[in-house]
This record gives C-alpha cells, sequence and structure tokens, in this order.
C-alpha cells in the first residue's frame, strides 16, 4: 500500500547506515543554532509578505484567475507557446512533463485533456523556426512570461510572433503574465491593451510556479492544478515546524549543508521517473541561482534520470571522488506497469525478469543503487512520492522551494537573488549595440585579444 504522502527518508545520509562518511547526532547539533537563525528569518520574511512564494499554494486571488485564464486557453487554441526562460519556463515546464499527457503532442485533441503546450525556451532560431513552421499559428495562443518583461530571448521571440501573426491577430492570440507595474512588456501590454495576469514582486522566477507564470501554461494543458496547489499547501503546513528534525525542507536543506561542509558540495537529483526528468532542469536552476553565491561555499547541482543514467552517471557517484551528495525520488505506485512476459526461461538471465514488472524492475534499481553507495560509504537521501499525480509533485515542488529558501541562510547568501547572471546580458547587449551600454562595450574593448597560439583552427 503506497504512503499517503510525500516520506523524506534519510537514513542513508547517517553514519550508522554507511559508517564513516554518514552524518552523527553531534553533526546535526552543530547546526542548529544556524538553524534556528534561518528558520528565524525566513518566517520575519514571511511576516513582512517578502516570502512571497510561501502564501501562493491557497492564494485564491493568484490561483482562480490564472486556472479560469488556462481552461479558457485550453478550450479556444490547439496550441500554446510559452515564450519564457528560465524561471519562467522550468517550473510549469517541469509540471507538465511530469503529468501532462505523455507524448501528448501524437495525440488528437479529442483524446488530450488540454492544448499541446511548447516550451522553446531559448533563441535557438533552428528550434523556434521549426516550431512556427510545423505548428498551426492560427490556432495557437503565444504566452509570452517574462517577470523583469526585457529578457532579450523572450522578447525577440515576441517581435518574431508579432511579425508572423501581424499585430491585429496578435492580440487575439498572445498573454502576457509579467511584474504588475514595470518593465517593458508591461508598457506594450498598456499601450495595446493586451490580456495580462501579474507575476507578484515578492515572488522570484525560480519559485513563481505556483503564480499565473505556472499555472496558466500548466491548466491549458490540462493538469490539475487544483490538486498540485493542494499538495503544496499540504507541504508547506509540514514546512512549518521550526526544528530541524520535524521540518521535512529543513532537514533535506540541512543534510546539504552539513555535507557541503565535509565537501561533498555537488548535489544530484535522481528521480527513477523519466515523469520527473524536466524537475532536474527546474532544480538545477532553483539551486544553483539560489546558493551559487560565494567563492568559497555553494553547491553544484546536478541531474540524472534514474534508470537511465545508472548507465552513465553511477560509475562517477560509486567509484568517483567522494565529493557527491544524491537525492533520489522513487515513486511507490506506478502510474501504468507493464508486466516482463516469461519467455526464453531456459536461459537464466531471461527467467528471473519473466513475470516481474517494469514498474517493479525500475524500484528495484533505485533501491539497488542507493544500497550499492550505502556499501561504499556514499550518502544519499531518498524521497518517496505515493505516485506522480498532481498532489504529490505539489508537495516535492514546494519542498524543495522552502528548502532552498532555508539552505540559503545556512550558506549565509540571500537565496532570493541572482546578481552574477547580469554581466553577460551587459556584454550581450553591448555586442548587439544596444544604445546605453557604451560603457560595457568598454570592457570588451579592454580585453585582451585571444591569443593565437592557443586558437587552433
Ligand atoms: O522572467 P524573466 O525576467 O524573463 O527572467 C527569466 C530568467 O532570467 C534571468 O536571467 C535569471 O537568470 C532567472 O532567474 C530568470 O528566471
Amino acid at each position: 500500500m503506497p504512503s499517503s504522502r510525500l516520506v523524506l527518508d534519510a537514513s542513508l545520509a547517517l553514519e550508522g547506515q554507511i559508517g564513516v562518511h554518514g552524518l552523527s547526532a553531534g553533526d546535526f547539533t552543530s547546526l542548529e543554532e544556524a538553524a534556528e537563525s534561518a528558520h528565524r528569518k525566513l518566517w520575519e520574511l514571511r511576516g513582512s509578505g517578502a516570502l512571497g512564494f510561501w502564501s501562493l499554494p491557497d492564494d485564491a486571488a493568484i490561483r482562480d484567475p490564472a486556472l479560469e485564464l488556462g481552461e479558457e486557453l485550453a478550450r479556444r487554441f490547439e496550441n500554446v507557446v510559452v515564450l519564457g526562460i528560465g524561471g519562467s519556463s522550468l517550473g510549469a515546464k517541469a509540471v507538465i512533463s511530469a503529468l501532462g499527457d505523455r507524448f501528448g503532442d501524437l495525440l488528437p485533441r479529442s483524446r488530450r485533456s488540454g492544448a499541446r503546450v511548447f516550451f522553446p525556451d531559448n533563441s535557438d532560431p533552428a528550434t523556434f523556426t521549426a516550431l512556427l513552421e510545423r505548428l498551426d499559428l492560427g490556432s495557437t495562443c503565444f504566452l509570452v512570461i517574462t517577470k523583469s518583461g526585457s529578457t532579450a530571448e523572450t522578447l525577440s521571440q515576441l517581435l518574431v510572433v508579432r511579425e508572423r501573426l501581424g499585430s491585429s491577430k496578435l492580440i487575439q492570440q498572445t498573454v502576457a503574465i509579467t511584474d504588475p507595474e514595470e518593465g517593458p512588456l508591461r508598457r506594450i501590454v498598456r499601450e495595446e491593451g493586451w490580456r495580462s495576469l501579474p507575476i507578484p514582486p515578492s515572488v522570484g522566477g525560480r519559485f513563481s510556479v505556483l503564480t499565473a507564470a505556472g499555472l496558466v501554461p500548466i491548466a491549458a494543458a490540462g493538469v490539475d492544478a487544483r490538486s498540485l496547489c493542494k499538495g503544496a499547501a499540504e507541504m508547506r503546513e509540514r514546512c512549518e515546524a521550526p526544528s530541524l528534525r520535524k521540518n521535512p525542507a529543513y532537514l533535506l536543506g540541512g543534510i546539504h549543508r552539513l555535507f557541503d561542509r565535509r565537501g561533498r558540495n555537488i548535489h544530484v537529483l535522481f528521480p527513477y521517473a523519466d515523469a520527473l526528468r524536466d524537475v532536474g532542469d527546474w532544480f538545477v536552476q532553483l539551486w544553483a541561482e539560489s546558493l551559487g553565491k560565494s567563492e568559497t561555499v555553494g553547491p553544484t547541482p546536478l541531474r540524472a534520470v534514474g534508470a537511465t543514467d545508472q548507465h552513465s552517471l553511477l560509475q562517477l557517484l560509486a567509484q568517483g571522488p567522494q565529493d557527491k551528495l544524491v537525492s533520489f525520488i522513487g515513486v511507490e505506485e506506478p502510474a501504468t506497469d507493464l508486466e516482463i512476459p516469461r519467455a526464453w526461461t531456459e536461459h537464466e538471465a531471461f527467467a528471473y525478469l519473466g513475470g516481474k514488472t517494469l514498474g517493479r524492475l525500475l524500484d528495484a534499481e533505485r533501491q539497488g543503487t542507493a544500497a550499492a553507495l550505502a556499501e561504499g560509504g556514499r550518502p544519499s537521501v531518498t524521497i518517496r512520492l505515493p505516485r506522480v499525480d498532481a498532489r504529490s509533485v505539489g508537495e516535492l515542488l514546494f519542498l524543495w522551494e522552502a528548502a532552498t529558501a532555508f539552505a540559503g541562510f545556512l550558506y549565509g547568501v540571500d537565496p532570493f537573488n541572482q546578481p552574477g547572471v547580469e554581466a553577460s546580458k551587459q556584454l550581450t547587449q553591448a555586442l548587439l549595440g544596444r544604445p546605453g551600454s557604451e560603457a560595457h562595450a568598454k570592457r570588451l574593448a579592454a580585453r585582451p585579444s585571444p591569443d593565437p597560439a592557443f586558437v587552433l583552427d
């Protein structure tokens, strides 16, 4: 019988299970003071309303208009194309690939639960050209999602779409999701009277999956977004306990910080379900942009998928440097399962598989891999989901969001900004000759020219 909710099992991170590389009771005690201070800071932010993502799971004023709009788009359009990047695409993409129709693009509309949702989240011309050429633009809605309203990739795609649709069609087939007041896109929305929904200023992009930025495309895909929010609300309740051992987000964040202190600063998310593959990308942005803020401390997130990456990454995880911590995600009850038929039973290699199911094999591989790492003294934690459904995915996303916010304070960094991404934008704008980027152009010009001895053409 699957458990009724998400389970965080940290036993394979403890010295009792894996020996010297495991955590001791003393390690947790050593973190208590920092954990109390991090808890205080989080609650202060909550109290001031600055911790915007915390209230989202049951914020009807944000949720309901987004779901209504998403459901309307699912009725009106065959396709929805999200023009958005980073936090403005990764959350919805992760949820839709986890909960949407598997290979839904191949299904006729009558057999799909919503519109086909596409995420061309890059300025790669080949991808965008191919997508626009293959879609029936007449039955396509473009969701322009950008918190700042100024992201070059997103605005460039919008300009291309504007050209393709023409301004009269553009207003009928485009919805903007952006800052309620500020930014270039908000100005266009005001000037041209587009439909739009806000991204609350108190919610950072990578924490915005339960704002309109995530919920509109999720609802347009026909995913049960209300249960997603419900699952997140249930996890939030569990993440309000002040103690490290009782609060799953604090325990998860604390364990990662403790191992980072021991040099295990490569943090691998390893779900054993294809449906959770894109949760890996979402996690990488969340963890990297929130915690990668100092030259001396800061974890490197890595994503893997089980069992596929047992055949690529596992060698390194099992026998490489002792600098990694793995977070497995197991699914207790697969949505569908497939029996492995019996045949060639005279051959032992086939015989032991016959009669089992692929789901049983996959989960045995997860457990076997965690046990093999433990045997080698290598720590892991396991997050077990009862099944991959909207409620469990809601729990999972909120767990990591809360763990990230908490870990930020344990690492002594601000988990909610990302100053390090600005320099590349400035130099990009200078390369493109943007007015006002002259100072950045000077930075480029001041760079030493490439050493021809090291340019092998
Ligand atoms: O939502 P936008 O303002 O368009 O930003 C999209 C993304 O780009 C930025 O450069 C940051 O790296 C991300 O945190 C953000 O999610």
